[in-house]
């Protein structure tokens, strides 16, 4: 089996919108991959489906080598953060990852505490949830998701709203599950550079269509470099550039220029500018950042 999950065509449509429009992503075992789009872009509504909480009004995903709208029988190996977890405020962690074993039939012994162990909440003692940091919330969040032992989880926006502690604490709790267990994880963020140290694969979805698929090595290669110019005169420098037969530029403030292209070319930039008149402060070649990358792509930000 190539995949362990993929979706076919996936549509999800709320009266004449199309929530998710032929959505086709590929996850393969032991991936991290994260599912990246802004606030509406369909995150939600795609990890509803496969994990069985909604279903598409066209398509259908194949889990385990199993294709349907709703593969229930293979349901059980799927672990679900989506939204606030479920948890009991008045309950400490452990009372909280209790009831979830008994609902689920989990009497595996010594379950809890290495449940406890795995997101780093083994001190917590009788501690109440609603005493919890949002970092501790969300880690027992992911405890609740691993009850079961799933194969694939699924976390919806796991990291937002916390502070780069939080964050990183998260991301070594993922990437150690993903080593040691071998768990497939789809993880959605609506910041790229949230699960750029972390997901080896990435879909990025805007207004419900897959824009783009991709590895970590295509998408860091994809963000590779530019040439950043500083100059006293950017309109001046714009026309020497388009003279040069630039087109791939964008002027980013007051003094700067990012160029997409000649990027070996920086001497003869550098000296056309002078020829013209413009004076150069500074040029060098920089990565592109993964953020403007993805508001390019997603047309957040225009080439000028
Ligand atoms: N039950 C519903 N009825 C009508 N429209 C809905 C419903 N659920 C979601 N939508 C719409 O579908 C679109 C996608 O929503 P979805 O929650 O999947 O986006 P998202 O990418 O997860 O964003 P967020 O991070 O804000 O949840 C949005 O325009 C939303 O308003």
């Amino acid at each position: 089996m190539e995949y362990l999950l993929c979706t076919n065509g996936l549509t999800k449509q709320y009266g004449r919108h199309k929530a998710v429009d032929s959505v086709n992503i590929h996850i393969r075992q032991g991936d991290i991959y994260g599912l990246i789009g802004r606030n509406g872009a369909g995150k939600t509504t795609i990890l509803k489906i496969i994990s069985g909480l909604a279903s598409p009004t066209a398509g259908d995903f194949t889990l385990f080598g199993k294709t349907g709208k709703n593969v229930s029988p293979y349901m059980s190996r799927i672990g679900t953060l989506i939204e606030a977890p479920g948890v009991y405020p008045n309950m400490s962690a452990r009372e909280n990852l209790k009831l979830k074993c008994l609902a689920m039939g989990v009497r595996k012994k010594g379950c809890i505490d290495d449940l406890l162990r795995i997101v780093g909440l083994e001190n917590t003692g009788r501690k109440k949830i609603r005493n919890f940091s949002l970092g501790m919330k969300q880690r027992l969040g992911i405890a609740l998701a691993l009850v079961g032992d799933p194969d694939i989880v699924i976390l919806d926006e796991p990291i937002n709203g916390l502070d780069p502690q939080g964050i990183a604490e998260i991301r070594e709790t993922l990437s150690k599950l993903n080593k040691e267990k071998n768990i497939t994880f789809i993880i959605s963020s609506h910041i790229l550079e949230e699960l750029s140290k972390i997901a080896t694969n990435y879909g990025i979805i805007h207004d419900g269509v897959l824009l783009q698929e991709m590895t970590r090595e295509e998408l860091l290669a994809k963000c590779s470099e530019r040439i950043e110019l500083k100059t006293d005169d950017t309109g001046r420098a714009c026309t020497v550039l388009e003279s040069m037969g630039i087109k791939r530029y964008k002027v980013v403030d007051a003094s700067t220029i990012q160029i997409f292209e000649r990027l070996n070319d920086s001497g003869d930039i550098t000296m056309s500018l002078a020829e013209n008149g413009v004076k150069t402060m500074g040029i060098t070649v920089k990565n592109e950042a993964l953020e403007d990358y993805y508001l390019n792509l997603t047309g957040g930000a225009e080439y000028v």
